[in-house]
């Protein structure tokens, strides 16, 4: 018997997150994104199939280049109108009581002090089942709408993390001593004020005094999720992240990519198994192999080229869609060279165009065939390295759902999925050792570091000024 695999559903709170077109399907339920229902019935259905967790992707502003127009993103659904995933977490927790709820948000969206305080609160609501999966964003729209001239410098983006992340850390880990909560009624003691700690942080962009208002949640800081895959984003994710989520394009540089943070982690003082990587993967299942590429092509007629080209910024400088028929090498832009060869590799016998390029990108994520063959590929994946998929839907809920009926059974039979859930956090079902971070995460030196901490700036200022490593 096999070792499971996690599942996570991949969602947006939007009508066409990845797979642009398919929202015209007639059992497409993402056009009513704006009924939580939708949200609560899909919750439903994965928490039944035992799925792990449910994973909210978001962006905090439009693709493409700020001064053109947005028609396409507009007529595609592509992303707007889109609602805001964490707010949605609320209802989810309140519906379900074991699958886990991922979160994305974006460093530049939100002040780090209010950022934690929703985080704790809604692991309070959940019990100890929110993820955080953090990003530093691409979306120069989204940097233009919290006031930033442009978006960020790349490496400067990742420093800008560094210090976000620090200043959860603090009040998460370090705000609250253990014991702080009384409840006292007979003496009229709620909490220890002895035990509730001033973080006094100070750098670059943040000045917190905290305390941190919720009182310690199931899991302190939520499970961290990063999804960066270049090297700053591999360091940031080797010393930060729990789970990292890659779509690589076959096992072998999944294999690679892994075993490459891996690497980094234990060089920062961690262990190999301390990350876990999902890849993202759509699925077409037919009870027959020829039933499942009959259900490929009808797929494949709901494509939107213009969609799939907008989501890669593919566009003119006017923000308009080429002509599908536009063949590569007439394309004058950077991104078309590497694109041009990625094409050239998969069409041999005419010149790739647009709509090749679309083609090729939904289905290079794309598992066909029999649950059989399917579970014989995820097998495959497994070997590479991969401990958890991201299953990305066609349409909702009916993608998950039938991945739920025809795959995960097979999966079960060979041990490669889980047939109840395990108790306690969703830290605590992802790695079975326990609700918090543990020991060797860079955030638990803040245990306790508080308590004989500072008793206003001026010491805190002092005591960074001799160590500036300690707080
Ligand atoms: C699989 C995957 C999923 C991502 N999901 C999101 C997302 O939901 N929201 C977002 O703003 N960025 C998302 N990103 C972007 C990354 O977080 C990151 O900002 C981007 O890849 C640039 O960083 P890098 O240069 O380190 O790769 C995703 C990236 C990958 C590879």
């Amino acid at each position: 018997m096999g070792k499971p695999l996690h599942f996570n559903a991949f969602v947006m709170n939007t009508t066409s997150h990845i797979q642009h077109g398919q929202w015209r399907r007639p059992d497409a339920g993402q056009t009513e994104f704006n009924d939580v229902n939708t949200w609560i019935n899909l919750a439903k259905i994965l928490e039944k199939a035992k799925f792990d967790a449910m994973f909210f992707a978001d962006v905090s502003g439009l693709y493409g280049d700020t001064e053109a127009d947005y028609d396409v993103y507009a007529h595609e659904g592509l992303q707007i109108p889109s609602n805001d995933p964490t707010v949605l977490l609320g209802a989810l927790a309140v519906h379900t009581t074991q699958i886990g709820l991922a979160t994305t948000s974006n460093i530049v969206q939100n002040h780090p002090f209010n950022f934690a305080r929703q985080v704790s609160t809604l692991d309070h609501i959940s019990n100890g089942r929110i993820a955080w999966n953090v990003v530093t964003g691409i979306n120069e729209n989204a940097s233009r709408n919290y006031g930033l001239p442009a978006l960020t410098d790349h490496t400067e983006r990742y420093a800008w993390a560094d210090e976000y992340i620090d200043v959860t850390y603090k009040l998460w880990e370090g705000s609250w001593d253990e014991g702080a909560l009384l409840k006292d009624k007979k003496n009229g003691r709620y909490a220890d004020p002895s035990k509730i700690n001033k973080i006094y942080h100070q750098s670059k962009r943040y000045r917190v005094e905290g305390p941190h208002l919720p009182s310690p949640s199931k899991q302190r800081t939520p499970v961290l999720f990063q999804a960066g895959s270049s090297a700053s984003g591999r360091d940031f994710a080797a010393r930060n992240a729990e789970a990292t989520f890659i779509i690589a394009p076959t096992p072998d540089v999944a294999k690679e990519l892994i075993a490459e943070t891996r690497r980094l982690a234990v060089s920062h003082g961690r262990r190999a198994e301390d990350i876990k990587f999902f890849q993202g993967l759509s699925f077409v299942i037919g009870d027959t192999e020829e039933e499942a590429r009959e259900k490929s092509k009808h797929y494949d007629e709901f494509i939107s080229v213009d969609g799939y080209l907008a989501h890669m910024a593919i566009l003119d400088r006017t923000g308009r869609v080429y002509p599908k028929e536009t063949k590569l090498k007439d394309l004058d832009t950077n991104t078309s060279k590497g694109m041009a060869e990625w094409a050239g590799k998969h069409i041999t016998d005419r010149e790739p165009t647009l709509e090749d390029v679309a083609t090729l990108q939904s289905h290079s994520t794309r598992l066909e065939g029999t649950p059989e063959q399917i579970a014989d590929q995820l097998e495959t994946w497994q070997a590479a390295g991969v401990d958890g998929i991201n299953v990305i839907n066609w349409v909702i809920p009916g993608s998950f759902q039938e991945f739920a009926d025809k795959v995960l059974p097979v999966l079960r039979a060979r041990g490669l999925a889980q047939s109840e859930y395990s108790e306690g956090t969703l830290r605590q079902k992802l790695f079975g050792d326990g609700d918090l971070l543990n020991e060797r995460h860079p955030a638990a030196r803040y245990r306790g570091a508080f308590t004989q901490g500072p008793s206003n700036w001026e010491e805190a200022d002092a005591l960074r000024a001799k160590a500036p490593a300690t707080v």
